[in-house]
Order: C-alpha cells, then sequence, then structure tokens
C-alpha cells in the first residue's frame, strides 16, 4: 500500500493509501485510531456480496469485533429513513465513542455512512474503503456527507471528515462499464476546473485507462485526489473556492431531482450538467466554441450523455436549480468555464436570464 496524498487540515488531516487489497485495513485502524475497539461496517447488497465478507473477516481476525448493516443497493436509499434504520443496528450492537463506522462501497454509501457517523452520538471515527472509481476519484475525499430530501439532492448533511481513506484498485474489475464511465464525469471535471495538462493526459490514454491499465488507474487517482484534495485543504466548508468542485452540479444536481434519483447515475447528470454549464458560459462570451466541443467530444468518447432530453421541462428544471445549496436568496449561483482547466464562479442568475438561455 502506497500513501498517494495527505489532506492537511491540522487535527482533521488523514492519508489517502492505495493498494491491491484490503488486508492493511486493521493495521491502518489500530495507527490511526488508536482507541477502537470496535467496528461497524456500512456497506449495500451488491458489495457485501464481493467485499463484505473479506473486510468482516480481516476485521475479525484482527480482534476488532465487527458487525454489519447492509442496506439495499441504490441512490434512493440515500435517505432519512435508511439512515434511521441503521442507527437502530448501531443501537442494537451497543456501538460506542470507540468504535468506528466503516463506509464500504460507492459514493451512496460513502455519504449515507459519513452523515450516521457523524451524528450518531455527535459523532464517532469513521474510515471510507471507496468502491467505485467515482468515490475513488471524488467523494470518499473532502468530508461532504449527506442523505437527499425528495425535493433535492444532498440537502440535508454534514462535513465529517474521514481517519483515512484506503482504495483497493482490485474492486474496480468487478465495477459495472457503466458505473465507470459515470466516475469519469467527475475525473473530467477535475480537469476542466484547474488541469489542462490532466485533461489532456485523459484523451491521450483514455484506452489504458478504460482496460484499467494498473499503471494508468493508480495515475488517474493520484492525480484526482491531488486536484480535489489542494482545494479542500484551501476550503474545507465551501466558504469560496470550493464550489469550483460543483462545476456541473448545479444543472445536474437538478436533473437528477427532477428523475427522482431513478434514471440518471450521478456521473451522466453531471455529464450533461458539465456540457450545458459551458454552453451557457460560450453564450455569455466567456469561452470560445473549441473548448467546448473539446468537452462534448472527450464526454462522448467515454460514453457519457451530453444533452439533456426533451422530455424535461425547462421551468420544471429551473425549479430543481433554485433548491441548489449554492444560491444566495433567490439568486443561483453557477460555476462557468473560461478554458480548459480554469473556471469561474458566476453570482446573481436571474430566473429570467437562466430560462431564456436553456431554452
Ligand atoms: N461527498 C462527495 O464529495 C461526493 C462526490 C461525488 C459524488 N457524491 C455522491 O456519490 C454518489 C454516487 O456514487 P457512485 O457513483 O459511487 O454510485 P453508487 O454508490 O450508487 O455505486 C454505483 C453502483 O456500483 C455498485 N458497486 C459499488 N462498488 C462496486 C464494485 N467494486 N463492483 C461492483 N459493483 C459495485 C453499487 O452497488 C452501485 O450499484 C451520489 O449520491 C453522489 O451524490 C458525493
Ligand atoms: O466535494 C465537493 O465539494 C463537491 O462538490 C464534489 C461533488 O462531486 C459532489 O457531487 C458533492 O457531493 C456535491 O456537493 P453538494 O454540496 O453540491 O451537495
Ligand atoms: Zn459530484
Amino acid at each position: 500500500m502506497a500513501e498517494i496524498y495527505r489532506i492537511n487540515l491540522n487535527e482533521r488531516s488523514y492519508p489517502i493509501y492505495i493498494g491491491h487489497s484490503l488486508i492493511n485495513i486493521g493495521r491502518y485502524i489500530k495507527k490511526h485510531i488508536p482507541k477502537a475497539v470496535r467496528t461497524f461496517i456500512i456497506t449495500n447488497t451488491t458489495v457485501d456480496c464481493l467485499y463484505g465478507h473479506e473486510l468482516y473477516n480481516i476485521l475479525f481476525n484482527e480482534g476488532l469485533n465487527p458487525a454489519k448493516g447492509v442496506i439495499e443497493d441504490g441512490e434512493k436509499y440515500k435517505s432519512f429513513e435508511v439512515a434511521y434504520s441503521i442507527y437502530d443496528l448501531l443501537i442494537e450492537h451497543e456501538m460506542d465513542r470507540h468504535s468506528v463506522i466503516i463506509s464500504l462501497g460507492g459514493g451512496v454509501i460513502g455519504d449515507l455512512a459519513g452523515f450516521i457517523a457523524a451524528t450518531y452520538f455527535r459523532g464517532i471515527p469513521f474510515v471510507q474503503i471507496p468502491t467505485t472509481l467515482l468515490s475513488q476519484v471524488d467523494s470518499s475525499i473532502g468530508g461532504k456527507s449527506a442523505i437527499n430530501h425528495s425535493k433535492g439532492k444532498n440537502l440535508i448533511g454534514t462535513f465529517i471528515q474521514p481517519k483515512f481513506v484506503l482504495i483497493d484498485i482490485k474492486t474496480l474489475f468487478t465495477l459495472p462499464k457503466e458505473e465507470f464511465k459515470s466516475g469519469m464525469a467527475e475525473v473530467i471535471k477535475h480537469g476542466m476546473i484547474l488541469d489542462n495538462d490532466y485533461f489532456n493526459w485523459i484523451n491521450t490514454n483514455l484506452d489504458s485507462i478504460q482496460h484499467l491499465n494498473t499503471d494508468s488507474i493508480i495515475k488517474l487517482i493520484s492525480w484526482s485526489c491531488a486536484i480535489k484534495g489542494k482545494v479542500v485543504i484551501e476550503d474545507e466548508k465551501e466558504e469560496n473556492i470550493r464550489a469550483i468542485l460543483n462545476f456541473g452540479h448545479t444543472i445536474g444536481h437538478a436533473l437528477e431531482a427532477l428523475t427522482e434519483y431513478k434514471y440518471y447515475r450521478h456521473g451522466e447528470a453531471v455529464s450533461i450538467g458539465m456540457v450545458i454549464e459551458s454552453k451557457l458560459a460560450y453564450k455569455m462570451g466567456m469561452i470560445s466554441i473549441n473548448p467546448v466541443n473539446r468537452l462534448v467530444e472527450i464526454l462522448e468518447k467515454i460514453g457519457l450523455p451530453t444533452s439533456i432530453p426533451s422530455a424535461i421541462d425547462s421551468n420544471n428544471l429551473i425549479k430543481a436549480i433554485k433548491r441548489d445549496k449554492k444560491k444566495v436568496h433567490d439568486k443561483v449561483k453557477m460555476i462557468l468555464p473560461s478554458s480548459i482547466g480554469e473556471v469561474n464562479i458566476i453570482e446573481n442568475w436571474s430566473e429570467e436570464y437562466l430560462l431564456n438561455s436553456l431554452k
């Protein structure tokens, strides 16, 4: 296992480890959470079948007294009701402040488990084991945790930094192709917001990335973690610059909520969001057409969607956009690119302008 990046946040600092197995988890728990006596794995039915038993056995053999909460698979289970059912289990198993919550799964499990860890007993230690590309490059880092509300995405949540992140890249070999593509949307986002070289490297190495070549995958995850990590270190609680990580999400989250979290994977919605937001930037004269076309081209090459289906009504979309957490009073905030590797935070969008532009 190698440490690929360290999120430096004073007493909340933590390392991101990468390797080919889960075997070191016990050693890292003892190192980073010395008071740990018990562990509670939160996962879903799919990931449990693949990796839940392996993780449970390692923790058991390390004397870390594991228990498990297994939820149904899907974005719609990132909900208050499911969180409540896990609180029940934690209480039943008598988990306390010397217990550690371990998230084993993609971003849905990570966001939910983080929210539970931050609130149970007013906060107990938390570890991330991300098993999708999206969670390895994005959601396991930075401490955002949340559950959805029927009226909007991630509307209820808090910040909780994990004690460490452990990425086992062998998990990518069982990940369905469509899920891998979804993770690639956040990867492209990282290039778009801050790093033209990264964008170009992905474009040139797409084949070996998609074939899960070990060196390419490690480079991809490490590069993304460094880009996201740098932003998080600068602005942990999204008071200003962290909002750039939300490029594509003002529209992406609205699409997810409008379609009741059933139609789009998160990365697919973000892919459409990035394209529409870039076209808005073009319409405003902030960016030339060439980088917008290059963005669309790479997303299409990956196999991600790039346009809003005609069945989506613009007025409903605007309503959903207005529930975005970045808005201030009545004004929507958007992250718009000015070139590949550079974005700007644009405030004060009027509803009328937005509606005209989207139409
Ligand atoms: N907190 C953050 O900073 C942040 C960042 C980005 C996204 N998110 C959130 O993350 C969520 C999306 O995460 P996601 O794309 O990982 O989706 P997900 O968690 O739903 O996982 C996608 C699918 O892959 C399955 N799966 C997971 N690991 C697997 C493996 N190794 N092999 C086979 N199948 C596997 C899951 O069971 C699921 O069916 C959204 O809720 C989004 O809002 C949060
Ligand atoms: O970490 C962040 O900050 C992000 O914005 C990363 C996003 O990819 C992620 O989807 C995040 O959950 C969105 O945050 P939200 O505050 O818009 O709910
Ligand atoms: Zn996202």
